[in-house]
């Protein structure tokens, strides 16, 4: 099983479309007659080049749109390390299908649909709506052992990639990712220090809002499972089984999966970004793709997003998670294609350019 995987995993890595340098540079020249100072919409200027890249259009059509939510739980949570116990995380699967949760109202007010996937959870969800591709019923405590086996890890890749197929089929071409995990940003730090070079010091954040003990023991931690396990850096997937996550790898293939698709993905905070990073280390092409919605408060997140060449479209001090920073983004992306496909030129309008 595990060979086919990998074949399948190479497989649609290869499906990814290349940058079109052209198309971007077309939608640029396009921009330059719009009745406005050259570059003055800044970054919704970048977003709207970086969208003809990928797609070949001046403004695709980016009407159908959908935040994926994929929950997973952690063995590490008897570490201490979550101001959170693990309940919350079927409990908060069950207020996103019950639409009540804070990324449900965003993506209402964005004309996105949620969808939320059990990638790990540690309890049996029963819900019509949830998507379950459960690989895990919690991982495993990684400061003692692998989080989780390297077969684990892949399935929950693939399951991700399938996630992105079945919905790119249903017609959705614009994407974002959001988790939902109690104490998954202690193996989003891990990830990050062994796969950036940070420090624990430095990847090691709050998370739901621990107390400065709380903190230094979660650094420990963190410490200890790197320590335990000894990831190869430079294989991702060895990285991801011993001190990641379910739904981390099931974003990282879902990532994949939505650029095979030719869709764009607006990623998150913190773990969203870590999932990014694992994505990028495993196919270079899914790059281009990419929109990094808000900075989280959460310590880290800005490095993980310099490793990767992103920078965020805004700063409003939230960690949250569950796609909420994503979701609001989208208002942005749709921003960019209007001004595109709406403003005068400066000839239509006779508006002097000197
Ligand atoms: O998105 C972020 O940057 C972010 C930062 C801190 C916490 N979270 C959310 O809070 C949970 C993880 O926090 P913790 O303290 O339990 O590791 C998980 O459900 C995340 O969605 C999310
Ligand atoms: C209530 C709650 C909601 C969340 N949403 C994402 N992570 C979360 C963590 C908690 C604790």
């Amino acid at each position: 099983m595990a060979n086919s995987a990998y074949a399948q995993l190479e497989n649609v890595i290869g499906q990814i479309t290349l940058y079109q340098e052209s198309a971007a540079q077309h939608a640029k020249a396009h921009s330059d007659q719009l009745t406005k100072p050259i570059g003055s919409l800044g970054k919704l200027e970048e977003i709207a080049f970086r969208l003809a890249g990928i797609s070949g259009r001046l403004w695709p059509n980016l009407s159908r749109k959908a935040v994926v939510v994929m929950a997973g739980d952690h063995g590490v949570c008897e570490e201490g390390v979550s101001a959170y116990p693990q309940e919350v995380t079927p409990q908060m699967v069950l207020n996103f299908l019950g639409g009540g949760a804070a990324v449900n109202v965003l993506a209402r007010q964005a004309g996105a649909d949620v969808y939320c996937v059990d990638m790990g959870v540690n309890a049996d969800i029963e819900h019509p709506d949830l998507i379950n591709r459960k690989v895990v019923r919690g991982t495993a405590n990684m400061a003692k052992q692998p989080a989780m086996s390297r077969d684990e890890a892949m399935q929950a890749i693939m399951a991700g990639i399938q996630v992105a197929d079945e919905l790119a089929k249903q017609g959705y071409r614009l994407f974002a990712t959001g988790e939902m995990g109690i104490g998954n940003t202690t193996p989003s730090a891990a990830l990050t220090s062994v796969l950036t070079g940070l420090s624990p010091e430095q990847s090691v954040g709050r998370g739901t809002g621990i107390n400065d003990e709380s903190w230094r023991h979660k650094i420990e931690v963190v410490k200890r499972a790197i320590a335990v396990n000894e990831p190869d850096a430079a294989d991702p997937i060895d990285v991801l089984a011993k001190v990641g996550g379910a739904e981390i790898a099931g974003m990282a293939g879902f990532i994949i999966g939505a650029a095979a698709n030719g869709c764009p993905v607006v990623i998150d905070g913190f773990i969203s970004s870590v999932a990014a990073l694992v994505a990028v280390r495993l196919a270079e092409q899914v790059k281009p793709y990419l929109f990094a919605s808000h900075l989280s408060q959460e310590q880290g997140h800005a490095t993980v997003l310099e490793s990767m060449g992103l920078s965020p479209m805004i700063q409003l001090d939230m960690r949250l998670g569950e796609g909420t920073g994503a979701v609001l983004c989208f208002h942005f992306i749709d921003a960019a294609l209007k001004l595109m496909q709406e403003m005068a030129t400066f000839d239509s309008a006779g508006v002097s350019r000197e």
